[in-house]
């Protein structure tokens, strides 16, 4: 039995509370529910209690000793860190193309001549389970460092059924096995693979006649995403596929107007996807539509960084009504990072949104885009016993000095995963 955890005096305590039914959206995003001088008491795994240090002081001085006291003056707390959107399961690394880009190469025309997400389903295809269990486990660590207690993870590095199910197996058992709790998403239709080139229509029939079924009846997957970019898949091909997905039972999401405008938000609203993720070229009628249909924006802008291209406009979509969460994107090819910190930085940075809306699109946002908003993305009275304690005051601090890691301490599930910034 782990001994109970008690953090007291955090000089701010970002619950994040209220919000756990619905996303938060317009100026509710803003509204952190900070308790200052603040205290709470995890265990069993489960938040127990969240208050001021006074408050509970009197509920429990007597049980002190059991505890691990953890001080927290100085310190800002605040839910375990969500990321609604990796690509976490992959092996090899493709620094060289990164090179090429610098030289002037653009992402499409690197993946039209078979790199891009062809080299990564290379290097993955040739790997084993336990290579690519090792790779992504480092990862893992790696966000934890970063304050990150879940996580989304997406296939797409396969592109056969088998090699898909090896990448979600794999995600599978490092849910097990690691502290981070992992999310499962199948993209199957990430890239139609070099040996259907010719006729992708044919790929799109594999994923909606042998993978999504397999995936389905396997339970390795809660949702279905779809790469729907021009080149990639079309607006009809990414229907079918996410309405395939809904007919076995898995939550569509879309990569939408990543690189061009091509109606991915429209489409995401018309078929109810959970998310519409990137949107860096949506129209404004698309983000209208999903505004009025509850689709939830993950904004990726170390992705738009990576890719020196202009960001989404997260402060467009906040203000019409859009539920914002953000991710990393964690890739290797289009944002090779770990860091949502840093992500968030870059959120107010070069999406015009504020350190309050970007805790906000990390924390109880980035849950519901993952449907797991009942159990993390806030402190509060029975959710997960996941924490993360920045070594800076406020949260406005976490903005202001940005790019460095002020990650002090992580507790998942009750246990004290990262201490003084280093895994425990
Ligand atoms: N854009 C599509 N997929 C990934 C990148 C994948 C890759 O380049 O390996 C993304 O979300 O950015
Ligand atoms: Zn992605």
């Amino acid at each position: 039995m782990t001994k109970p955890v008690w953090i007291r005096h955090a000089s701010q305590l970002a619950t994040l509370a209220g919000g756990s039914s619905s996303p938060v959206v317009g100026a509710k995003m803003n509204e952190l529910s900070i308790i200052e001088d603040g205290s709470i008491w995890l265990e069993d795994g489960v938040i127990q209690r969240v208050g001021t240090d006074e408050e509970l002081e009197l509920h429990y001085r007597e049980r002190a000793k059991e505890a691990q006291i953890i001080d927290a003056s100085g310190k800002l707390v605040t839910p375990g860190l969500i990321d609604p959107h990796t690509h976490l399961v992959h092996a090899g690394s493709r620094q060289n193309e990164f090179n090429m880009r610098l030289n002037g190469a653009t992402y499409m025309e690197i993946m039209n001549n078979g790199g891009g997400i062809h080299s990564t389903t290379a290097a993955t295809r040739a790997a084993t389970h336990e290579e690519l269990f090792a790779q992504s486990k480092q990862r893992l660590d790696q966000f934890l460092l970063h304050g990150v207690t879940t996580v989304e993870a997406k296939s797409g590095y396969g592109l056969t059924l088998e090699d898909e199910l090896k990448q979600l197996e794999v995600a599978r058992q490092l849910h097990e096995a690691h502290p981070i709790d992992i999310v499962s998403t199948f993209m199957g239709a990430h890239a139609v693979p070099r040996e259907y080139k010719e006729n992708p229509d044919a790929f799109v029939d594999v994923v909606i006649e042998e993978m999504i079924p397999e995936v389905a009846r396997r339970k390795l997957a809660v949702f279905n995403d779809v790469f729907c970019e021009r080149g990639v898949f079309t607006p009809e091909q990414s229907r079918r596929i996410l309405e395939a997905g809904v007919r076995h039972g898995l939550l569509p999401k879309i990569h939408a107007d990543e690189i061009e405008p091509y109606e991915g938000a429209e489409l995401a609203a018309s078929v109810g996807a959970v998310s519409a993720d990137h949107l860096l070229r949506a129209s404004d009628k698309g983000i209208e539509q999903m505004a009025e249909a509850g689709v939830i924006a993950v904004l990726l802008p170390g992705t738009a960084f990576f890719l020196m291209a202009e960001s989404a406009n997260g402060r467009k979509m906040i203000d019409r009504g859009v539920a914002v969460a953000i991710s990393t994107d964690c890739n290797p090819g289009s944002s090779p990072t770990v860091s949502l910190p840093l992500i968030m930085n870059l959120g107010c940075l070069k999406m015009g949104m504020t350190p309050a809306e970007v805790l906000t699109a990390a924390t109880i946002n980035a849950a519901h885009a993952i449907r797991c908003a009942h159990e993390v993305g806030s402190l509060e009275v029975g959710k997960k016993a996941d924490v993360t304690i920045f070594d800076v005051p406020d949260f406005m601090t976490l903005q202001y000095r940005y790019g460095i890691n002020h990650v002090n301490t992580v507790i998942k599930n009750g246990t004290i995963v990262v201490a003084e910034g280093r895994l425990a």
